[in-house]
């Protein structure tokens, strides 16, 4: 591995955009003066915690955070995670953000030093710069040809990639105007990107990779159907072929894997990428490193969150503290729910099961319990991002539940009240559904009921009480 050869694999990890728990987040929701908006950026409430977050916002962005990290302490569900990614969500778009339970560290195939290696290059980006070759143009028109066999009747089905498929494009600037042969391979890339005359593309001539640019203003006024978010840009003007830059944001972590020998890049959406060697990581460092100074490349340290770090041990936090000293650190965010705890591995006890050498490196804020209105606004905003229409009245249940209950759990019911809705074939989720999922799924103040209830009849029932769960910061 001389040269980082299958970087270009890692142009083809498309990330998958999905509904997350936290997709709702796009920030910590401050004001210019880092006071925090009641609700904005999807963040509600947890105004002081969130504007202590502000502050910590710019001792990163001026860069004076080095060598400390910020501990979030408090009840389970109010909104740890969702604090860390406004924090990563403020510093940009290309911030990575990596978030791992300190409980998953602990493997059977990773090191526990080897995983928290992994994490924290998870959490380190790198963008990089490349001059590449690319055709950009406002499409005039596709033509496919219709294969031989088709046109003799051939049962194969037409959507078919057949491979060796063939066709033409003819592209244009306000210049000129080519017609490119196309292979199978584009045909299926152009049919993948949905892309139609009209459209303005790009396309990497080393990679054959499309991207759409958005659709020509010159043809804005077409009858074809265009969604609301469509995007109108100009035909591009001269060359059709020009030299671009382009950048590419991966983190130290994808590069490792795709330049480990043993893992193919699918490792990635795996995760199961075993024990990546020294000697690649350190490869890779000094290739990074070389980019870095010939202007080719720079590192964005993103934000990495370790939940639950009261399960970390003594060995975990003699890494973390050697990690924090590192120039291209992420920064790290920890979070715990437990108060004076006893510290994995040994026979002391400290406050959040931290050791003190590590507790002295940090900034802690604190996070309380939502009130009826910051539930019911969140939920509110859940609704929206799951795209679930929901009344009024079902709307005031589900927030009762959430006060009741835990925050999480009525947020997990709006899926499911979507899905009891859409069974009965309703366009609005009711109180029924709310009611009826209400019923299917027990919080975990009904599931202990029940347990207690029938305990007699569970294998290796422990009686109650016996677990550590008395240094919780649960009420
Ligand atoms: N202030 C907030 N504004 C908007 N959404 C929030 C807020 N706080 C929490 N949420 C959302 O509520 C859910 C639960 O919060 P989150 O997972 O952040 O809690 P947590 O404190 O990290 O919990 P745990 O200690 O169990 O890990 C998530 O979907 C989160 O995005």
């Amino acid at each position: 591995m001389a040269e980082l050869k299958r970087l270009s694999e890692s142009r083809d990890l498309t990330r998958i955009e999905r509904i997350g728990a936290h997709s709702h987040i796009r920030g910590l929701g401050l004001d210019s003066s880092l006071e925090a908006r009641d609700a904005s950026e999807g963040m509600v409430g947890q105004l002081p915690a969130r504007k202590a977050a502000g502050l910590i916002l710019q001792l990163i962005r001026q860069g004076k955070i080095a060598g400390r990290a910020v501990l979030l302490a408090g009840q389970p569900g109010t909104g740890k995670t969702a604090l860390a990614m406004g924090i990563a969500k403020s510093l940009g778009a290309e911030t990575p953000f990596a978030s791992v339970a300190a409980s998953e560290l602990f493997s059977l195939d990773l090191s526990k030093t080897e995983a928290l290696r992994q994490a924290f290059r998870r959490a380190i980006g790198v963008r990089i710069k490349e001059e590449a070759e690319i055709i950009e143009g406002e499409v005039v028109e596709i033509s496919i040809d219709r294969p031989l066999s088709a046109a003799a009747g051939s049962s194969a089905p037409s959507g078919a990639t057949a491979p060796g498929k063939t066709g033409r494009l003819t592209l244009k600037t306000t210049d000129m105007e080519t017609v490119y042969e196309l292979g199978g391979k584009m045909i299926e890339a152009l049919g993948k990107e949905k892309v139609q005359s009209g459209d303005v593309i790009a396309l990497d001539k080393a990679s054959g990779k499309v991207t759409k640019l958005g659709r020509s203003i010159g043809r804005s006024r077409d009858y074809d159907a265009v969604g609301p978010h469509t995007k109108f840009v100009k035909c591009p003007e001269g060359e059709l072929q020009k030299r671009k830059e382009v950048v590419h944001c991966v983190t130290l972590h994808e590069i490792d894997v795709i330049n480990s020998r043993t893992q193919g890049f699918l490792a990635l959406f795996t995760g199961d990428t075993g024990e990546i060697r020294a000697e690649v990581r350190e490869q890779i460092d000094t290739k990074v490193a070389e980019w870095r100074e010939e202007g080719k490349a720079d590192i964005v340290p993103g934000v990495l969150f370790i939940d639950e770090v009261h399960m970390l041990d003594i060995e975990c936090f003699s890494f973390l503290n050697r990690a924090l000293e590192n120039d291209m650190a992420p920064i790290l965010v920890i979070a715990t729910n437990r108060g004076i705890t006893s510290i994995r591995g040994t026979n002391y006890r400290s406050p959040h099961g931290i050791p003190p050498d590590f507790l002295d490196r940090l900034l802690i804020i604190t996070t309380q319990p939502y009130t009826e209105d910051d539930i019911r606004k969140i939920l509110d905003i859940r609704c929206d991002e799951e795209d679930v229409e929901m009344s009024a009245d079902a709307k005031v249940l589900l927030t009762k539940i959430g006060v009741e209950t835990s925050l999480r759990y009525a947020i997990h019911l709006i899926t499911s009240a979507a899905l009891a809705c859409q069974k009965r074939k309703g366009k609005v989720v009711e109180m029924e559904d709310i009611s009826r999922v209400y019923q299917l799924f027990l919080d975990v103040k009904r599931s202990t009921q029940y347990l207690m209830e029938y305990q007699s009849q569970y294998m290796f029932n422990e009686v109650p009480g016996e677990a550590d769960g008395d240094d919780t910061m649960q009420s």
